[in-house]
């Protein structure tokens, strides 16, 4: 008799998971709004937007200028008009942005993609989603780790770390690396660096060319 061994990776489905593509620094380094920069000839958040649609069936775009990115919206991903949190503060920074965009999720994983990586493999995210169901309960994020901490803005968070995240921001908490430092957080292998590969500064995109 034959013995078949199948193994099963259990693995989330594209609608078992949501992404946020975060569209709202200053771009003060780049000295022009980021996402906009065609890399290839499509601007840098639509690229980022694809990928993620590859990813996950809800994609929502966090910004405070849904108005400047509407002509290259993805059909099937959605703004989600980011509110200042205080009147004096013009931005607030990503960790508040990704609470906006936390805050409308129904799913239990979100993928948070920064609209600034212009290399992102589909495949590696694909790997990285398939290792979900294995990240042990208490973690509250399953993201890359480096030489200077965490990369917050290319993994995985899950939907009910959320008011642990607005108790940090309400005590005025803006940094990513200092909130994850309060929480277990699972490490995602990386094994291909250039990925992660952020493009922030006019030097970054002539060197990505
Ligand atoms: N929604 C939202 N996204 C933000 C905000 N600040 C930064 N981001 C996004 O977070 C990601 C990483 O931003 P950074 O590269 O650190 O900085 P930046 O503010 O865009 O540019 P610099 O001014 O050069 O630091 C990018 O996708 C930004 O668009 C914010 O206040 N709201
Ligand atoms: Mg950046």
């Amino acid at each position: 008799m034959k013995i078949v061994q199948t193994r099963f990776i259990a693995s989330l489905t594209n609608n078992q998971l949501t992404a946020i593509v975060l569209a709202g620094g200053q771009s003060s380094r780049m000295g022009e709004d980021k996402a906009l920069i065609p890399i290839q000839g499509i601007p840098m958040l639509q690229r980022v937007c694809s990928i993620a649609q590859a990813c996950a069936d809800t994609v929502y775009v966090v910004t405070p200028w849904p108005e400047r990115y509407q002509h290259l919206l993805l059909p099937g991903c959605q703004f989600i008009p980011e509110t200042p949190i205080s009147p004096s503060s013009s931005s607030h920074g990503p960790l508040v942005g990704f609470s906006q965009g936390l805050a409308q999720v129904q799913t239990d994983w979100v993928l948070l993609l920064a609209c600034d990586l212009p290399n992102l493999k589909v495949e590696v995210l694909q790997e990285w989603i398939a290792r979900l169901d294995t990240v042990g309960d208490d973690a509250i994020a399953a993201l890359a780790h480096h030489a200077k901490g965490w990369e917050p803005l290319c993994g995985f968070y899950r939907r009910r770390c959320l008011p642990q995240l607005l108790e940090f921001i309400n005590q005025g908490g803006r940094s990513f690396q200092q909130w994850l430092k309060q929480h277990s957080v699972q490490v995602l292998p990386v094994l291909e660096p250039e990925m992660l590969f952020n493009c922030n500064t006019p030097e970054d995109l002539a060197g990505n060319e």
